[in-house]
């Protein structure tokens, strides 16, 4: 068959141009009626655009769409909703206090018959929620709920509208494995009864996992679309960036003696987050140490207590040898402390502001130099500069305002500046999460060159696969309770995974008592590192 004649939604010759960049450049895609259709490229190539365009969030300067080969113009998403369109946000946009059942019918109920009918929309959701693998109660708060569940709910959203075809920006990225496979079902599910997935990932397994057809951008172009039974990994590499995928072999460490952080019986909270309870754990400079944990068990709050977002209700907190339990945060990052942290929209960027700007925040030496008499600008422009040549972050220049970057050169950028202060302790919070492969690559070069030049870094990552590779031991966040130090050595994502849901499956738990002969689970201090 033709694409003509299976096409559900075609893009033909899209070209858009922002200030500075052609991010699409005579764009044309087909997506195949009940297709899995993956979109794949580096950090910028144009992909999220491209997407924004078939979902009438932003319009092209050029080109056409069409649906079922009618053609189209969206003025606004409702224009797509209404033709058929879906589409998920990498960063969800549900109301946190509503429950499920009313985040999935407002807009679309209301538009439809001007009441909301609520048995027969928990009935229908229900329905969808069955049919596909897309469980989650109706009556729940949505602000109650783990990030995998929150995803079902945005699906179901979609699905609630009657989408003919879903969008996936990123789907994967927050998930733990577990939560992946399950979703990969869902979306075969989907595929099975004709509906269309068009999906953006960096993360090859999964696209060669779960594609049908997978369509390589670069550099705001379409390199071609490939058949799933003729894609291979390194294929796929060699189209996105014309070479081969960097191999990063990891390296024997020796973390020193010197303690950077340590935390001793630390209990934390605050009302709209989940207390922690006798959180002891130890990083040396020269170590990178993982916080494993499914949301909502505390790893975040343990981020958040050391950085001192979060009060301490007891315990210590040490950096170095000095106890910063009392200190606030421009005090513990004076002392050394960075952090990458978890969600850069909330928390480490400011979007509409400058990159300059943006390098400012949280940087108490630039800081210093802008407060004095003179403000050095020169000095914080070349400093922005030198981060976006360091960390390849595809940017025309320090006055770029943050909005105007691709997500993964934000993540980047975000990853660059904190490490530009020189820090003595990272929290990295998923430091790679979005960038493409090459690039978190280079990512794992820079905190290992750093690792053995003696930055202590705790180190939380969604990405098993990530965690493993980059940490010299792993601690594991369960119910607000950490355990550990297990040697990454030992773990394999699967492993790793059952710890984090509290099982403790044979191969776990023999990882895990391999590990505490020489520390009880909950004390890092036993183990005399
Ligand atoms: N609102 C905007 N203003 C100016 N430039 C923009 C804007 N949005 C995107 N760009 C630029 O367009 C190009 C393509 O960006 P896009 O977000 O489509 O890339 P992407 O392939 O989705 O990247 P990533 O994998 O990092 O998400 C980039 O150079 C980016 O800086």
């Amino acid at each position: 068959m033709t694409d003509q004649a299976t096409a559900v939604l075609q893009a033909l010759h899209i070209s858009k141009r922002y200030p500075g960049v052609l991010a699409n450049d005579d764009v044309s895609l087909t997506v195949r009626a009940g297709e899995i259709h993956a979109i794949v490229g580096e950090n910028g190539a144009g992909k999220s655009t491209l997407m924004k365009i078939l979902y009438g969030e932003d319009r092209p300067d050029r080109g056409t769409l069409r649906v079922a080969g009618r053609e189209v113009r969206f003025a606004t998403p409702r224009a797509a909703i209404a033709a058929g369109i879906g589409l998920v946000h990498q960063h969800f946009m549900l109301a946190d206090n509503l429950p499920v059942w009313e985040n999935v019918v407002i807009g679309a109920e209301t538009r439809r018959r001007g009441l909301l009918d609520r048995p027969a929309a928990r009935a229908r959701i229900a329905g969808i929620g069955r049919s596909h693998g897309l469980t989650v109660d109706p009556d729940r708060t949505v602000g109650d709920l783990s990030v995998g569940e929150r995803q079902r709910v945005e699906i179901i959203k979609v699905l609630y509208r009657d989408a003919r075809v879903i969008i996936l920006d990123e789907p994967t990225a927050v998930l733990v494995p577990a939560e992946v496979d399950r979703l990969l079902e869902s979306l075969r599910s989907l595929r099975a009864r004709g509906i269309s997935v068009l999906f953006i990932s960096h993360r090859l397994d999964e696209v060669l996992a779960a594609a049908d057809r997978i369509t390589v951008m670069r550099a705001g172009r379409v390199v071609g679309t490939v058949d799933r039974a003729d894609a291979t990994k390194d294929g796929l590499a060699e189209m996105m960036v014309g070479g081969r995928l960097p191999d990063v072999p990891p390296r024997a460490t020796r973390p020193r003696e010197a303690v950077g952080l340590r935390l001793r019986e630390v209990a934390a909270g605050a009302p709209d987050r989940p207390p922690i309870e006798d959180v002891s754990l130890t990083v040396r400079a020269g170590e990178i140490v993982g916080l494993a944990g499914i949301e909502g068990n505390g790893q975040n709050e343990v981020l958040d207590a050391v950085l001192g977002l979060l009060p301490v209700r007891a315990g210590t907190i040490g950096l170095g040898d000095r106890d910063v339990t009392p200190l606030g945060v421009a005090e513990r990052r004076r002392l050394g402390l960075a952090s990458i942290a978890a969600d850069r929209h909330r928390h480490g960027m400011l979007l509409r502001a400058a990159l300059w700007e943006n390098l400012l925040l949280g940087n108490e030496r630039l800081r210093g130099s802008l407060r004095s008499w003179r403000i050095d600008r020169r000095a914080v422009r070349d400093a922005t500069a030198e981060v976006i040549r360091e960390y390849a972050v595809k940017a025309p220049g320090a006055g770029t305002p943050a909005y105007a970057l691709s997500g993964g050169n934000q993540q980047k950028f975000v990853f660059g500046r904190e490490m530009s202060t020189r820090p003595k302790v990272l929290l990295a919070a998923h430091p790679t999460r979005g960038v493409d492969v090459g690039a978190q690559a280079q990512l794992w070069r820079h905190l290992r060159d750093a690792r053995d030049d003696g930055l202590a870094v705790l180190l939380v990552s969604a990405d098993l696969d990530e965690l493993i590779a980059l940490s010299d031991t792993v601690y594991v966040a369960f119910s607000g309770r950490v355990s550990g130090p297990i040697p990454a050595g030992r773990l394999t994502p699967r492993r790793l995974g059952a710890l984090m849901t509290g099982r403790d499956d044979a191969e776990a738990g023999a990882a895990e008592r391999g590990a505490s002969k020489r520390a009880r689970p909950g004390s890092a201090e036993g183990d005399g590192r």
